[in-house]
Parts: C-alpha cells; structure tokens; sequence
C-alpha cells in the first residue's frame, strides 16, 4: 500500500485514492444511466404518434420526425389498424430501458462497494502502522464509526448522491429538449417549477440536518448503553445494577423515538406540501395544454407526451434538493476520514540495522512524559547487563511499565537516549526491534481464537517448542483439563479463562518466541504465590542467555533477580540485590515487611 509515505491528503486526493479501481465501474454506470435516460424519453414520442397520427385530422402539422416514422410503419392508416405496433415499440424501449437499468445499477454497486473495500483496506493498514501514542489519543468507539458509518457516508455520496446528480441533470436536459420542442410556453412552467421544487427541498433538508444529526447521536448513546451493558454484564449483575440500566436504556430509548417522531412530523409535512407544489404544476400544464390544444397551437398527443416528461421529471428532481444539502454530510466524513490517513505513520525505519540483541541494555539519562512538561521518568540512568536478571520495582503510577514502552519504542524518549549491545534502539529496524523483545502485558490481551493460535500468532513454531513454552508457563495441566486442549476457543476477549490462565497464556505466547529479551510487567499477579515461584524457577532454566526484566510490586517475584531496581516517582531512589536493598532502601524494606509473612510474625 502506498500510505507507507506520510502523506496529506486533500478531500479529493482521498477521494480519489478511494476511487482507485473502481472510476470504471461509476464510467459505466454513468453511461448506462444516459441509455436509460434516452430509452425513457422514447415512450412518450410513440404515445404522441400514436394518438395525433390516429386521431389527428392534419398530420402535416406533426413535426418532421414523427410524420418520418409514421411513414416508416406504413402510414396512418395502417398504424390503426395495428396499433399492436406501438405497443411492441413502447415494450421494447422498455425492455431495453431496464437492461440499462440492470446495468446501471450492476455497475454502480460494484464501483460503490469495490470502493469501500479499497477505503477499508487502507485505513486498516494505516490505523495498523499508526503510532501506539496515536491509540492512545483516539477513543476506539470513534475510530471504528470513522472506518464505518464515515466510509459509508463517502460511499452513498460517490455512489448515489454524485451519480444520481448527473443522471438527474441528463434526465433534466433530455426532457427538456423534447418539452420545449413540444411547447415553448408550457415549457417555462416546467423551467420555473423545477428550482423552486429543488431550492424547496434543498432548504427543507439543510434546515432539518441537525435533527437527523441529533437522531444519529441518539442513536449512538443508545448503542454505546447497549454495548456497555454487554460487555459489562458481569459488573451489572455482581452490583445489582439491572433495575438501574433498565431505567437508562428506556429513558435513552425514549429520547430517540421521540427525536424521529419529531423527524417524521416534519418529513410529512415537507411531503404533503411537496405534493401539492406538484399538483398545481400539474394543474398549470393540464389546464394550459388544454386551452393550446383547443386553440390548435398544441395536439392532444403532445399534451400527453409532455406530461409524461413531466412525471418522469418530478420525483428525481425532489430528490435532487434532498442530494444536494447532504452532500455537506459527505464533506464532514472525509473530513474525519482524512483526521485518520493524514496522521503520520510510526517511524519503523525499515532499512535500520538490525544487531542482535543480547547485549547490555543501556538507558542514559532518559527524560520521557506524555504530556509536555509532565516528565514521568526523570533523567533515568541505568545498565541492564546482558544475559542478567533485573527487578523493577516501586510503587504505583512510578513509571515501571513506561521503561517498557520506551525500551519496545512505543514512545520516543524526550531526551537521553536507550541502547542494545552499544546500537541505538532508534537506529534499529522497528519490527527487528520488536521481533527481539518479548514482552507480557500487565492486562493480557487474548484475541478471540484458539489457545493454540493465541500463543503462536508471532508466527508457526515446532510442537517441540510450543510444549516446552506451555511447561514453562505452568499451562500445561489447565490445558490438560480442557477437552479440546490447544484447540480450546478462547471466548470474547479471553472471558473464558480465569485471569492466572490468561496470563500463564500470555507467558508462554512470549516464550515460544525465544527472544534474547524477555519483559514481565506485573505479569504473575494473577497467579499464586506457589505457581509464581513455580514458573520463575522454569523461567529461570528456560531463559538461558537470555536477559529478564521482571517488573512487580511483588517482592517474592523479584527477590531472586540478580539485581532489582527501585523506581520511585520517575526516578530511581535505590539499587541492589535482594539484601542489599532491605539494608539502603526504606520503601524497599516497608513494602517487604508487608508483604512478608515472617515479617509480620
Ligand atoms: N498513555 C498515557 N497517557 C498519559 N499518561 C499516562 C499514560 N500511561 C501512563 N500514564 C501515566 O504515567 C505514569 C506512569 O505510568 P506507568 O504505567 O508507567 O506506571 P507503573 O509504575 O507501571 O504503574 P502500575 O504499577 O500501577 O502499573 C502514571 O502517572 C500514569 O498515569
């Protein structure tokens, strides 16, 4: 995909990057709606023929072209006594007229829905390669409506509002000619009605916009309690909270039908007065046609001709008005969907080099905040010896987890710089990088699938490794007890597995990737204290070379790392081993009194 380039786009780049693939399509549809157009402008002329050739007593007065054709089927005389033939023309510009149709709308569907999927496409590879910041900033909720509801809008303004445009403005043009060819004066009628039938509905749906806006975003609370109310359905049971979330959908139920019932009052009104511009219109044409026909300025065939192009004319043209104010709508969604594609993709620098990573890991005076002027790690300066055991610990909010973004280059530090065996990290390829550290998540993230895939979606492993991670991380007889063993589905974000086993999963999805640097954050508290103890000292065998960093607020889990460093508030106040700290650190040695049962004796 070419968004690898941060790029900014204007609505129409995006537009037509969108389009890409699919213009053909909406050319054919276009084409095909211009046959459909022409084909529909056939019956009215065969009607006028028909009834002036057959009623009419001087058929010199018809025009050139109708007195041709008559003449072409063999005279007046001869299309009354087979009037069968007009009926044949009428079905055939018919039959052809839906082909086209058929065509138009095969053609447009494809483009319209070829379109999207070249929209989805790339605004998932683009939220894909977009920085771990940027999903921090957005709201999930908000990207997933962008990547839905806003695409569909883009798509309903290509695929019906642009086309259905012009294919209204050809009808418009096509009936035209052949109403002013019939009567000039019926035709200023028809001229002065269509703006005011389309400035009317314009005006009417640009001013009611809002309530269709308020309509959506009643919508959207009543799916986000909806939502919330599914996926939370644990927490509303456990505190009794059904009564109360009853009450809060039907309240909410309420404000939305109640906002559509006000919709639909105005839409009828706007409707019922629509009608009766229509009727005066038709009332203006009918009466005046008829004071021409008698008057023989007019035949009865072109007064029947001319209100046919008439009926054909009015319901695009009350459409057109309604097409034309929400078009706006359309500008607003590209608007949220370039917010997405003009954000600037992570830096992976691909081409960087790509060293291996069992060297000493080195932060060097790194200062790093996620907000400008709030520093949660402060001047941090430290080395992680290759191969080692090292310990984090300190209290709550105190940056432990934020030493691991930085370290798998999630964020960029603000200054001071963090290095592997001697490489600056932000020199080194980002998926090497990334590829090379391991790391287990405070809260594990399972995806919806089998255990089997969850622990091997870095990529196929041998069974041989796949077993040997699964003994590591203690999963061995949890997977023992369940009858489908690794082909166990895991539920809707890992609902079916106790929080240990999910993080006993997540431990050895990160073990089967052997990676020379192996982070834990908080990642055994889950588990008890006996299968902590059990699954460190397999790591311990396990990791080999590997370096260890073991980030809790447990002091059992890090007691036996080689050394343990103590970070308070961004920076760090203490580090050692295990005794040395219970000598200089005091926070060391209270959290260790309290967690410490012999302590406590
Ligand atoms: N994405 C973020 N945006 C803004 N602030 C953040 C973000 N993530 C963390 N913080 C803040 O940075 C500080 C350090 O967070 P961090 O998660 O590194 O702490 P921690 O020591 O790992 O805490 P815990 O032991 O509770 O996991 C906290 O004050 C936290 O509120």
């Amino acid at each position: 995909m070419g968004s690898e380039q941060n790029m900014e786009y204007t609505k129409s780049g995006m537009l037509m990057r969108f389009l890409k693939g699919s213009k053909r399509f909406f050319a054919g549809s276009i084409l095909a709606s211009i046959l459909v157009a022409a084909m529909d402008m056939i019956a009215p002329q065969i009607i006028r023929i028909v009834v002036d050739g057959c009623l009419g007593e001087d058929l010199s007065q018809l025009p050139s072209l109708a007195q041709r054709t008559l003449a072409a089927v063999g005279g007046a005389d001869y299309l009354r006594e087979h009037l069968y033939l007009a009926a044949v023309g009428i079905l055939l510009a018919a039959g052809i007229s839906a082909v086209f149709q058929y065509l138009n709308t095969y053609l447009n569907t494809k483009g319209a829905e070829s379109m999207v999927k070249t929209a989805r496409d790339w605004l998932f590879h683009h939220i894909e390669h977009l920085p771990y910041e940027w999903h921090m900033q957005n709201q999930t909720g908000d990207i997933i409506q962008r990547c839905t509801s806003d695409v569909n809008m883009v798509r309903d303004f290509v695929a019906e509002q642009l086309i259905q445009v012009v294919r209204i403005a050809i009808l418009i043009g096509f009936s035209i000619v052949f109403m002013v060819s019939m009567s000039v004066r019926l035709s200023v009628i028809v001229f002065l009605s269509v703006p005011l039938i389309i400035a009317y509905s314009w005006f009417f749906y640009y001013k009611i916009g809002h309530l269709f806006q308020q309509c959506d975003e009643n919508e959207g609370v009543l799916s986000t309690i909806t939502q919330e109310n599914l996926t939370g359905v644990r927490v509303v049971r456990a505190f009794g909270r059904e009564q109360y979330e009853k009450e809060r959908f039907r309240k909410q139920n309420e404000v939305y039908t109640n906002a559509w019932m006000k919709l639909c009052g105005l839409l009828s009104g706007y409707w019922a007065t629509g009608d009766l511009i229509m009727g005066v219109q038709l009332l203006l044409i009918v009466v005046l046609g008829s004071v021409y026909c008698v008057r023989g300025t007019l035949t009865a065939g072109e007064l029947i001709a001319f209100i046919s192009y008439n009926r054909r004319l009015i319901w695009p043209v009350r459409r057109l008005g309604r097409m034309i104010s929400e078009m706006s709508k359309a500008g607003v969604s590209m608007d949220r969907l370039r917010y997405i594609l003009n954000s600037p993709l992570e830096s992976r620098t691909e081409n960087g080099v790509c060293p291996p990573l069992n060297g000493d890991i080195v932060f060097d005076h790194v200062t790093f905040g996620y907000e400008k002027e709030k520093p949660v790690l402060k001047d941090l300066d430290f080395t992680i010896r290759g191969g080692s055991i090292v310990g984090i610990m300190g209290p709550t909010g105190s940056g432990k987890s934020t030493v691991q973004y930085l370290l798998n280059r999630l964020y960029e530090p603000d200054q001071g710089s963090i290095s592997i065996g001697g490489v600056p990290i932000r020199e080194m390829s980002l998926p090497w990088l990334r590829s090379q550290i391991g790391f287990v998540m405070q809260e594990p993230y399972l995806f919806s699938r089998t255990i089997r895939e969850n622990i091997t979606m870095a990529g196929e492993v041998s069974e041989e490794r796949l077993h040997r991670a699964v003994r590591v991380a203690s999963l061995e007889e949890t997977l023992d007890r369940f009858s489908e063993g690794y082909d166990t589905m895991v539920g809707e974000r890992g609902v079916t597995l106790s929080g240990g086993q999910k993080q006993r999963t997540a431990i050895a999805r990160m073990l089967v990737q052997e990676t020379p640097v192996m982070i834990f954050d908080d990642s055994l508290s889950a588990v008890d204290a006996e299968t902590d103890e059990k699954i460190r000292r397999a790591l311990k065998e396990y990791a080999g070379q590997a370096t260890m960093i073991l980030i809790s607020h447990r002091i059992s889990t890090l007691m036996d790392a080689d050394r343990i460093i103590v970070l308070e508030d961004g920076r760090i106040t203490a580090e050692g081993t295990h005794e040395e700290l219970l000598k200089k650190s005091e926070l060391y040695r209270s959290i260790y009194e309290i967690q410490s049962p012999e302590a406590n004796l």
